[in-house]
């Protein structure tokens, strides 16, 4: 299913989290959501799931808007932090009353999520720790099957093995059933391996829309003597620079990099990470890089 963001705003009140850009997205990819907090990124994908009505502009998934649109939103399954579910059911119910909604919910997906996540069905999901709601909340988009499926900060109070076992289980499921998940996260070491495309958001503004081997290919950080470093990078495009006694290390974003010439003058380089590139790209200062 593809998405098409078009001219898309959100305002609340006088607050505008954000100003009007286009965005489309293709099939069967995994999108990595990044921005600094309030940069509007669970904003955009409550539009995307039609959980909330855009101000101006339009979210079209194939052609249609998602907004009461139950046709749509069949597709679409978002799980966030702010999952609450019924606490009087069981995880068994919480289960059944959720898969009514979704057309391709896999049951034997979402047995085998609990077993690996060390939760019972006949559990009550009131006595559900955040780590373990989190596994829940994650059970049921990985098991909804859904064309589109949002995490948008998914694994609160998941502790590090966990996370871990979410990511590969993801990958195993977009191997066997590709679909479009999209990622929304501040741990973006630990899955930016995932991604394939990156949408990077400033202060409600697109910076970025790339592939994430394309993003990474325009960075470059370079090390080593200062006058030799300064020689390199001058005319480009500086992220971050750090000096001491006489050696330093700069980090440069844009096309044409050439690590070969920095390796000719002596000059150690390495690329950035998406994290690295996520913090430096949304600093405070006005630049805009699309
Ligand atoms: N319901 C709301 N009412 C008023 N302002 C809101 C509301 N929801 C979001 N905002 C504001 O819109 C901006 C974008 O918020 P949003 O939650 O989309 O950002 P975010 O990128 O998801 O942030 P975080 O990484 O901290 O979760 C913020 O300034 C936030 O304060």
């Amino acid at each position: 299913m593809k998405i098409e963001i078009q001219q898309l705003e959100k305002h609340y009140g006088s607050k505008q989290a954000l100003k009007p850009f286009n965005l489309t997205i293709g099939n069967e990819k995994i999108i990595g959501l990044l921005g600094r907090n309030g940069a509007g990124k669970t904003t955009l994908l409550q539009m995307m799931a039609g959980h909330i009505k855009p101000s101006g502009g339009q979210v079209l998934i194939n052609g249609e808007k998602p907004f009461n649109n139950r046709n749509v939103l069949q597709h679409i399954c978002m799980i966030s932090e702010a999952n609450n579910f019924k606490r009087k059911l069981k995880i068994r119910e919480v289960l059944k009353t959720v898969s009514r909604f979704y057309p391709n919910w896999s049951q034997e997906t979402a047995e085998r999520l609990l077993k690996t996540f060390n939760l019972s069905p006949s559990q009550s999901a009131k006595g559900l720790s955040k780590g373990m709601e989190s596994a829940l909340s994650i059970t049921i988009g990985l098991a909804s099957h859904t064309t589109i499926t949002i995490f948008d900060e998914p694994y609160i109070g998941m502790d590090a093995s966990a996370r871990y076992t979410f990511y590969d289980i993801l990958l195993e499921e977009y191997e066997i059933h590709p679909r479009t998940f999209i990622i929304s996260t501040h741990l973006i070491d630990e899955v930016s391996n995932l991604f394939e495309e990156i949408v990077l958001l400033k202060d409600g503004n697109l910076l970025t829309h790339e592939p994430a081997d394309v993003l990474l290919a325009k960075s470059l950080q370079v090390s080593g003597p200062a006058v030799q470093v300064d020689r390199f990078t001058e005319g480009k495009q500086v992220l971050h620079a750090a000096e001491i006694m006489g050696q330093k290390s700069v980090m440069i974003f844009g096309d044409d990099l050439d690590p070969a010439r920095a390796k000719a003058m002596g000059l150690s380089t390495e690329r950035c990470s998406i994290q690295e590139l996520m913090v430096y790209l949304t600093e405070k200062e006005e630049k805009m890089y699309v």
